[in-house]
């Protein structure tokens, strides 16, 4: 899982930051995993055997399998609630197929143990928003959800089931305006004003999702699912005004191409998978680096985020 957001108390802990998720095994897997009891990598080291050999990873954080959703949001929490106070967040989740993304990401909302950090993190800015208007801020919040499918975007909040047939070519361009907002053209933006309503939303998307995996024959973790909520805060006392953004975004399966043994159509997604992951990771090295020039053009996933102010 990646983090990347901007904001100077949280700068001090590095901009970009990565943890790691180990998931519990399912009935039919073996492996050893085991984690560092000593040194410097206790709570952020993670090794793996493979063929009588140990190979050691350390991350920001590491999440061993016993970690609930409540852990891992406990977590970021800190970061969504710098969306409402105006900064612009990204949370990504990585891993190859069957890795626990869309477990870590949404979960099962309907229970109130199974939530992931998405419907964890709605649940969190309304309850905020809801205190700080004792202080005179009143928010307004915008939802939007996509799917990023062979560089072609579809909106799963489209409400008619041709307008999800008919998204693939000409709409849905991806636009940076003056003030440093991101639109994209025809897309649904939905104004959400209670859990209840975000809840239904979400709903909708799941039902999108797997409406377009039967019309494409497509599974979900072969596009890449962005979900946005954008927060715009006014304070009537101070005149103070906040615009933050939270990007919750479950990325496609990373498995390798030479491991797939993928063909035709199969080879042509994995391809394109492969090459939106390698701009994103691109794109999060050149703003690790501080570099002047970072490279959001190269596809649709990382011009759709790119921070232009
Ligand atoms: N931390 C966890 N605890 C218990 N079960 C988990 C955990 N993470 C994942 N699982 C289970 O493992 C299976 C695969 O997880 P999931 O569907 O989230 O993977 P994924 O990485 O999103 O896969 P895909 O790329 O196919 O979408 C699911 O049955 C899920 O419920």
């Amino acid at each position: 899982m990646f983090v990347y957001k901007i904001n100077v108390l949280q700068e001090l802990k590095g901009n970009i930051r990565v943890f790691c998720r180990v998931r519990p095994l399912l009935s039919n897997e073996s492996g050893a995993v085991s984690y560092p009891n000593n040194g410097e990598n206790i709570g952020r080291g993670v090794e793996l055997m493979h063929n009588t050999q140990s190979y050691s990873f350390a991350f920001d954080k590491v999440f061993d399998h016993s970690a609930s959703q409540e852990d891992v949001f406990t977590e970021i929490s800190q970061l969504v609630q710098s969306a409402l106070d105006g900064y612009k967040v990204c949370i990504f989740a990585y891993g190859q197929t069957g890795s626990g993304k869309t477990h870590t990401m949404m979960g099962n909302p309907e229970f109130n143990d199974q939530k992931g950090l998405i419907p964890r993190s709605l649940e969190q800015i309304f309850q905020t928003s809801q205190c700080l208007m004792s202080q005179g801020w009143k928010y307004k919040m915008q939802a939007s959800m996509l799917e990023i499918y062979n560089e072609t975007i579809r909106d799963l909040l489209a409400t008619s089931r041709t307008s999800i047939q008919d998204g693939a070519a000409s709409k849905y361009n991806i636009k940076h305006d003056a003030n440093g907002n991101t639109q994209v053209s025809d897309l649904t933006i939905v104004d959400v004003r209670s859990i209840n309503e975000v809840s239904s939303l979400l709903k909708r998307a799941a039902q999108s999702r797997s409406v377009g995996k039967t019309q494409m024959n497509e599974e979900s973790s072969r596009s890449h699912c962005v979900f946005t909520l954008r927060i715009f805060g006014v304070n009537e006392g101070t005149d103070q005004q906040v615009q933050g953004v939270l990007n919750l975004i479950d990325l496609a399966g990373s498995e390798r191409l030479n491991k797939s043994g993928a063909t035709g159509d199969r080879l042509k997604e994995t391809q394109a998978i492969n090459k939106s992951l390698s701009c994103l990771s691109d794109v999060i090295f050149s703003i690790a680096k501080k570099e002047e020039h970072i490279p959001f053009r190269n596809s649709k996933l990382t011009y759709l985020l790119q921070v232009t102010s």
